[in-house]
């Protein structure tokens, strides 16, 4: 089971970046968590890599970039992204997405942001159709220190069920991101895909909420990888 899953992040990446990554482009999006690790990889092996700068979406994947022997660059210097790599938790008809596992939600929303195009990299445990049915239940939602009772009494109101994710074993008390906030995982049960843009917005308009991990509009294909070695390419 564990191999598959593996195998089916790797064939999943690996077919995502030879078939978009261009002669043409420079500035290359790299995501976070595992699946993106043969993203890194792939890139890494590129005839153009000298030719490319990589902008990283949170600590892990600076150390991805700089590991393959890729150059760094920053959403600062590079707002403009000619494409960006991105794994998922979940993903949905309309190519919504639930992301932030890892933690790096926000950086992971800016990339995306700032690219002309995203390709999500995922195994098929992802491919829920509808966001909210995953064994990872909750939208990952980054919220400033102080007002993490205040967002989450809010959330509540909203319907969902707000945890303030645990560092532990490794750390007691909350996780802390790249950017020093809290994460609050919010169950909101089954999220139809004509209704995630609207609940992203309530989420969003809560004051202390830095950025949520639902993704709307913003993928424009996923590669999933599936166990029996095939590969499912969604575009919108
Ligand atoms: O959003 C993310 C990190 O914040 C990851 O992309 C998401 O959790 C998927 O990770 P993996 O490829 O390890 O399953």
């Amino acid at each position: 089971m564990a191999d598959l899953v593996e195998k089916s992040k790797e064939l999943a990446a690996y077919a995502a970046v030879d078939d978009n990554l261009l002669s043409t482009h420079r500035v290359v999006g790299i995501g976070s968590g595992s699946t993106v690790v043969y993203v890194a990889k792939r890139v890494g092996q590129a005839s153009n890599k000298n030719e490319l700068v990589c902008i990283p979406t949170g600590f892990q994947s600076r150390q991805l970039i700089i590991n393959n022997g890729l150059r760094l660059g920053s959403p600062e210097e590079y707002p403009e992204i000619d494409i960006a790599f991105d794994g998922a938790d979940e993903i949905d008809t309309n190519l919504g997405l639930i992301k932030g596992g890892g933690a790096c939600l926000f950086q992971e929303k800016l990339v995306a942001a700032c690219s002309k195009q995203l390709v999500v990299v995922a195994d098929y445990r992802k491919d829920t159709g509808v966001l909210g049915k995953g064994w990872r239940k909750g939208v990952p939602i980054e919220v400033v220190p102080a007002a993490y009772t205040k967002v989450s009494l809010e959330l509540a109101k909203l319907g969902g069920k707000p945890v303030v994710r645990s560092g532990l074993p490794a750390k007691a008390g909350p996780v802390v991101t790249d950017n020093g906030n809290f994460i609050v995982d919010c169950d909101f049960g089954e999220i139809p895909p004509a209704k995630v843009a609207e609940l992203n917005a309530k989420i969003k308009a809560l004051v202390g909420v830095v950025e949520t991990g639902l993704f709307v509009g913003l993928a424009a294909q996923a590669y999933i990888g599936n166990a029996d070695g095939t590969i499912t390419k969604k575009t919108v």
